[in-house]
């Protein structure tokens, strides 16, 4: 009603399916391919209509046309971001550039993105994704089944050369990526759906606990790379990467001349922050594509067939290269067609309208989250005919619209819709169209992909069609497949290229164990020195009394307790944890309460006593492993070990410890063997000395200071389908569609070690009802410093009985 009083005179509202109070129709979406859902409604109200949920008004559009009229040719009102009720400060914060308002700092960010993109695909990424696809092709030969682990490895390896000239990052990013992706994904987090829960206290909510610890790690990591690059530039040792191009410039710029060294180093963190996102958004999305590759070539084996004929006949057995584009354009369909047939990204990532608007008599109201729905846009038989059909010819014949000449250029990805509309564009298509010619054209060239058989009746077992991710991201659920090595000599010509691809990290870590053990030990979290954090150690909390048991399936552990380990709390409680502890080993001992720190005389202080750190590397106790597999030998082709499924996580029994007057008591058991033989990590490469990156104009990253006042987006970031919190694993794959773990199998040796160190951190109820702790003193190398408990692992205690819950909802490893 309220809208329709804003309705101009002889403007109508946007058609759309009737909404309930407040829910609208939030109810009607599915957790899983709401895209369909949304697909299904542009049937019915037309290639634009209007959905709400909880007083949001969403416009969906299923054309390409009206998203260009609106997004492109309207830009100037139709450029904002909607906020993201469970990451608030989305529209401002600058940590995120594809997230950001259209303001001042997106503006400057946008320019410095495109400039770093521009100048590094001039230098052909430096050949890195060639180098990586090289890598890729002969780990997948080896174990095919892993193939969702050696794809996530080849994008966040890719990118994080791209971005720091160095893989070591790529494992930390993934996981850092992959929550990022539930945090902002309407079916990651609870409050995207149920926008007011936002405004929980930090204390009481479960999903700013988590994404506060996920963004820790990653503002660590960024820091830590952005050091990295400095100490190689020092040394005259850093490769090419993104980072690099903008430490050089900013040095040599007569600008930069002028500013003052506070100035410089706010440009620096800024452009840290690009980079990151540029990681980011390369770790993402493009595994999606790679693996929908695998899933149509098991569904269309004619097409593979027709491509494996171009690559043979015009490379004459060569495995293509980035520069044999021009000569393959089947090749270049075939990404195209991926893409198309399963988008990326299917909802679209959203824009706001700042102010109302209307289009062909509708009315759009200001504030509106807009969506251009990717799914329904390559849908659409007009462009695409018979659009449910794997077809590369759609973009090589002349009858079908979608051609264009010449063949030599054409297909690209360059402006296709897939990639979003107007000014906020995505800025990574030079690193996608590279990254998919050479992985899909490898594949091509190197296996040939078929439904796998069952070994006892020989019949094909079945692959599904369209079993997606739910995240924004999506990627097609875990499927079997084989992938048959197209010869003999196709697999030794791959082992030789992944050994050339390889060498120079065998060379690195020669020449620079230095850095490499730094950057190790960084990655494994351990703490150098005292003062520096555990990163994923932010975890574990307290949130007083009374406050109702979140939901197990959230993912996050919450239990009333009547034992609480936090400050100044005591009496019922909630522990809530959300990441793991992975390499702490402690020992508490209990000691007076009240004897010290500001413990009250009621409250027992209770010392932690850490043995991790004061052991030497090679005896300090395991972390997970950071790769399910990596071939050391050459067998040829050689058996790989079948994956294990990853426990569960169980239950531990906690010794009931009726006699410990204290809160609480973490039990130490003996470290577990050597971490050297875990910590050997894919990440640790440098490649070969290559040409650095060309050099150009100062970076300009000063920006203007003109306009960017947008209107409040109050909307929610979408709304649909259930809340799953969890950080389920390092994939969007392993999100959803099972509960395995695919990116660490753990062997039952592994699982034991893994069950060991789990173990390792106890915590025992006591007595005592009303203590708290509220100091734990930790002791590094003979000296105390003070630490919270709860370094996260989550257990509580309910009314004498004990549970914990091994971190469901946090990283696994
Ligand atoms: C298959 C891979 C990818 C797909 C399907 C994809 C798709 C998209 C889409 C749909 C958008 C939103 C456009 C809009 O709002 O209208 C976007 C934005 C963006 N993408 Fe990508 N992207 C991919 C890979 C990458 C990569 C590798 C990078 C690395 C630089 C990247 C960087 C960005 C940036 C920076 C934005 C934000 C632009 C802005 O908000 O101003 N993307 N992408």
């Amino acid at each position: 009603w309220l809208e329709r009083r804003r309705l101009p005179p002889g403007v109508k509202p946007l058609p759309g399916p009737t909404n309930l109070p407040f829910i609208g129709r939030v109810h009607d979406v599915p957790e899983k391919g709401s895209w369909i859902k949304f697909y299904e409604w542009s049937k019915v109200y037309g290639p634009i209509y209007q959905t709400k949920m909880f007083g949001v008004t969403h416009v969906w559009i299923s054309s390409e046309k009206i998203a260009h009229d609106l997004l492109s040719k309207r830009a100037n009102i139709y450029s904002d971001r909607p906020l993201i009720p469970n990451l608030p400060d989305n529209r401002t914060s600058g940590d995120y550039l594809a997230l950001l308002g259209r303001n001042d700092t997106w503006k400057r960010q946008r320019k410095l993105c495109n400039h770093l993109m521009h100048t590094s695909s001039l230098a052909s990424l430096h050949d890195y994704p060639t180098l990586e696809r090289n890598r890729f092709l002969y780990l997948l030969s080896q174990s095919p089944e892993d193939y969702i682990e050696y794809i996530e490895q080849f994008t966040s390896r890719t990118v994080s050369r791209l971005s720091w000239g160095s893989a070591h990052p790529a494992q930390i990013l993934r996981h850092t990526t992959f929550g990022l992706l539930e945090t902002i994904s309407p079916s990651g987090a609870l409050p995207n759906i149920i926008s007011f829960l936002r405004h929980l206290p930090l204390a009481l909510s479960p999903w700013q606990k988590k994404e506060k610890a996920r963004h820790d790690l990653e503002n660590k990591q960024f820091h830590s790379n952005v050091g990295f690059v400095r100490r190689m530039m020092a040394l005259d040792r850093a490769e090419p990467s993104f980072i690099r191009t903008f430490l050089e410039e900013q040095a040599s710029s007569l600008k930069s001349a002028t500013k003052g060294e506070e100035e410089k180093q706010k440009e620096a963190d800024e452009a840290m922050h690009v980079v990151g996102l540029m990681a980011i958004a390369g770790a993402l999305t493009i595994g999606s594509p790679i693996q929908s590759y695998i899933l149509a070539m098991c569904h269309y084996p004619e097409w593979q067939a027709k491509l494996q004929e171009e690559i043979d006949r015009e490379l004459g057995g060569r495995c293509p290269m980035w520069e044999d584009r021009e000569k393959l354009p089947l090749l270049r369909a075939v990404v195209k067609e991926v893409i198309r047939w399963r988008p990326a990204v299917p909802t679209g990532i959203p824009h706001a309208i700042e102010k109302d608007d209307v289009y062909e008599g509708y009315f759009i109201p200001a504030g509106a989250t807009i969506h251009a729905l990717e799914w329904g846009i390559t849908r659409d038989e007009q462009f695409y005919p018979d659009a449910e059909t794997f077809n590369p010819s759609r973009f090589l014949l002349p009858s079908y619209p979608t051609y264009r000449e010449p063949l030599t250029t054409y297909p690209n990805l360059s402006g296709f819709s897939q990639f979003g509309f107007g000014r906020r564009t995505c800025q990574g298509i030079p690193i996608v169209e590279q990254d998919l010619f050479l992985t899909m054209g490898g594949m091509a060239w190197a296996f040939t992909i078929t439904k796998k058989r069952d070994p006892a009746t020989g019949k094909e077992i079945p692959v599904h069609w369209n079993d997606y991710t739910p995240l924004l991201i999506a990627k097609p659920c875990r499927f079997p497949f084989d992938a048959i090595p197209r010869g003999e000599h196709k697999m030794r010509k791959m082992r030789e290229m992944y050994d050339e691809a390889t060498e120079g990290e065998e060379a690195e870590k020669e020449e620079s164990s230095e850095e490499r053990e730094r950057t190790e030990k960084w990655m494994e979290g351990i703490k150098m020195e005292r003062g520096e954090e555990i990163p994923w150690q932010t975890a574990h909390d307290v949130v007083d009394s009374g406050a109702p048991a979140t939901e197990a399936t959230t993912g996050v552990t919450a239990a009333p307790v009547t034992a609480i380990i936090a400050p100044g709390t005591s009496g019922p409680g909630t522990v809530v944890s959300v990441a793991p502890v992975v390499n702490v080993d402690l020992d508490v001992t209990v000691v007076n309460a009240g004897s010290s720190g500001t413990a009250t005389d009621d409250q027992p202080q209770v010392h932690l006593h850490t043995h991790t750190y004061t052991q030497p590397q090679d005896q300090q106790p395991p972390l997970p492993k950071l790769h399910a597999h990596q071939p050391e030998v050459l067998p040829h082709p050689h058996p790989h070990p079948k994956p294990q499924s990853h426990p569960q996580s169980q239950p531990l029994q906690l010794p009931h410890q009726q006699d410990i007057p204290a809160a609480l008591v973490v039990e130490h058991q003996d470290p577990s063997p050597s971490l050297s033989s875990l910590s050997k990590s894919t990440s640790n490469s440098r490649i070969p000395s290559r040409a650095p990156s060309t050099r150009s104009v100062a970076p300009s990253i000063t920006g203007s200071a003109t306009s960017g006042t947008s209107a409040t987006s109050g909307g929610s970031w979408a709304g649909c389908s259930e809340p799953s919190l969890s950080f389920r694993g390092s994939s969007a794959e392993s999100s959803d569609c099972e509960e395995r773990d695919v990116h660490h199998r753990p062997s039952a040796e592994e699982d034991m070690e893994t069950e060991t160190r789990r173990k390792r951190v106890r915590i025992i109820k006591a007595t005592s009802s009303n203590a708290s702790s509220t100091t734990i003193e930790e002791r590094f190398g003979g000296k105390d410093t003070s630490m919270e408990l709860g370094i996260g692992i989550g257990l509580g205690v309910v009314d004498g009985m004990e549970t914990n819950e091994m971190v469901p909802g946090a990283w696994r490893w």
